[in-house]
């Protein structure tokens, strides 16, 4: 099973997400498309088990920006019919760049990659004054498409207005909040992977 990890914008938490999803899956790691350094497959190298599978991006842009701009800077041109995601037998945890509709190049986006993966999505949304339109934005987008939205994973200072209004719209429960830590470590990740790992069987439970 492959699952993307998207968000509301950049900045917003996927790459924590996605070792605590590492971790609690016993999954893979792959960024397809990586814009400026410090890598994101570094920061989750660090912050995960040594025997998990990161796989080698696919793209990897000098500029840290938007990754159709990065790319014309290294001369590169990003097609989303030239990805093709790594073999592997365990779940896959696929990061895309920024928000959803970052675009790749003059005419792909991000979410353009979610179908081409075959991929179901976990929406980091982290919460801040602004993050209610911005997450009704992203599931807005999901729905119109008709993409399967696996979960949401709230990411900050809790707020219940703000988080129950979003879970509504998505019609999809939260599979994790992420509170704002001091530090992020592996012990971090552990710990939050065990409530993951607890949360996504009662869920499936639920089915
Ligand atoms: N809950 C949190 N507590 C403390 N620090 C956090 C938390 N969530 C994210 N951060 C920090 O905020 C920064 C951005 O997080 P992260 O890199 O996961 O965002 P991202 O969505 O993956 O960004 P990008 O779009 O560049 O991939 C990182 O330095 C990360 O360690
Ligand atoms: C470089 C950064 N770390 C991200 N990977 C790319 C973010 C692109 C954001 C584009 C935008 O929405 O303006
Ligand atoms: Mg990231």
């Amino acid at each position: 099973m492959r699952y993307f990890v998207t968000a509301i914008g950049t900045d917003s938490g996927k790459t924590l997400a996605s070792a605590i999803l590492v971790e609690a899956l016993g999954a893979d790691y792959w960024k397809p498309i990586q814009a400026g350094t410090p890598t994101d497959s570094d920061t989750i190298r660090n912050l995960v088990s040594p025997k998990r599978v990161i796989h080698q991006e696919q793209y990897f842009l000098k500029s840290p920006m938007s990754p159709h701009a990065a790319a014309k800077i290294d001369n590169v041109e990003i097609k989303i019919k030239h990805l093709s995601a790594p073999h592997t037998t365990k779940p896959l945890i696929i990061e895309g760049a920024g928000g959803l509709l970052v675009p790749v190049n003059d005419q792909e986006t991000i979410a353009d990659m979610i179908p081409h993966f075959q991929s179901e999505i976990i929406l980091v949304s982290n919460i801040y004054l602004g993050s209610i339109n911005h997450s009704l934005l992203s599931l807005e987008l999901i729905k119109s498409r008709g993409y399967h939205l696996k979960g949401i994973i709230f990411n900050g200072p809790k707020n219940l207005e703000t988080q129950q209004i979003i879970q509504n719209y998505a019609g999809v429960k939260c599979l994790l909040h992420i509170r704002n830590e001091k530090k992020i470590t592996k012990e971090v990740v552990n710990e939050y992977a065990q409530k993951l790992k607890a949360n996504w069987n009662e869920l499936a439970g639920q089915r």
